[in-house]
């Protein structure tokens, strides 16, 4: 099902079960400078509910810069960025709070999930019995699973990662997938994601969209 674009526009098109694929995410990036750098350039594309768009490229090409605006954590830029109000954000590093437990690394950051919840979804990333434990004491792969669980229990309508199975080794790295592309399927979220690694891409997205050029432009 996964192909390239250029410049891809998702149409509003019935999604697989009749559902409304009307686009989520609305990307319209006419330049983005670093002073008097221009990294970007006419950048247009949407991502519909339910759907995954890889993003490829070569180091320093943009693509996390590319992120960060669509994330809305980057205003400085010409264009606009259409998101919806629940987004969720998985990076590089799992960015867990170290002085508190896995429990609260959830519900801080989600005060109106309960906590059987939280529970729920620790046991659906497989951190049951570990609700208690504190970051420090997790293995880096349980780190990675506490970091998706906190992304998916505010069933977001939008996902954005960034490389988010780096430095694991291969079993670790397939089980990631796995998991994250269950809980992709269970909340269909419009998921955008940075990745090296072209068979991730591959295995996760609908479409994939390569940055090239300088400034990065987006091609097939
Ligand atoms: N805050 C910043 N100030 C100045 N230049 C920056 C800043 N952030 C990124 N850049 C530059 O913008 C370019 C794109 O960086 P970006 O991190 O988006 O690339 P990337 O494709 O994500 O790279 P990688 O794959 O290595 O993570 C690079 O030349 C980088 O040096």
């Amino acid at each position: 099902m996964m192909r390239d674009l250029a410049m891809a526009d998702t149409p509003e098109r019935p999604g697989p079960a009749g559902l409304s694929r009307k686009p989520v995410i609305r990307v319209d990036i006419r330049s983005k400078s670093f002073g008097a750098v221009r990294v970007l350039q006419e950048i247009r594309f949407s991502v519909a509910r339910g759907e995954t768009v890889a993003l490829l490229g070569p180091s320093g090409i943009g693509k996390s810069t590319l992120l960060r605006i669509v994330a809305g954590l980057d205003p400085a830029f010409h264009g606009t960025v259409t998101r919806p109000d629940r987004m969720a954000m998985v990076f590089q590093e799992p960015t867990l709070l170290p002085w508190r437990s896995v429990l609260d690394n959830l519900r801080l950051i989600h005060p109106d999930v309960s906590e059987d919840e939280a529970r729920v979804i620790l046991h659906r990333v497989g951190l049951q019995g570990r609700e208690t434990a504190y970051p420090r004491t997790l293995s880096l792969g349980q780190q990675r699973r506490l970091a998706l669980a906190r992304a998916f229990v505010g069933q977001p309508e939008m996902l954005i990662m960034d490389e988010p199975f780096v430095s694991l080794d291969a079993d670790l790295s397939d089980a990631m997938l796995s998991l994250t592309e269950e809980l992709i399927a269970e909340t269909r979220p419009a998921t955008l994601f940075v990745t090296h690694v072209r068979a991730e891409a591959e295995r996760l997205a609908d479409r994939i969209c390569q940055l090239r050029g300088h400034p990065a432009a987006l091609i097939a």
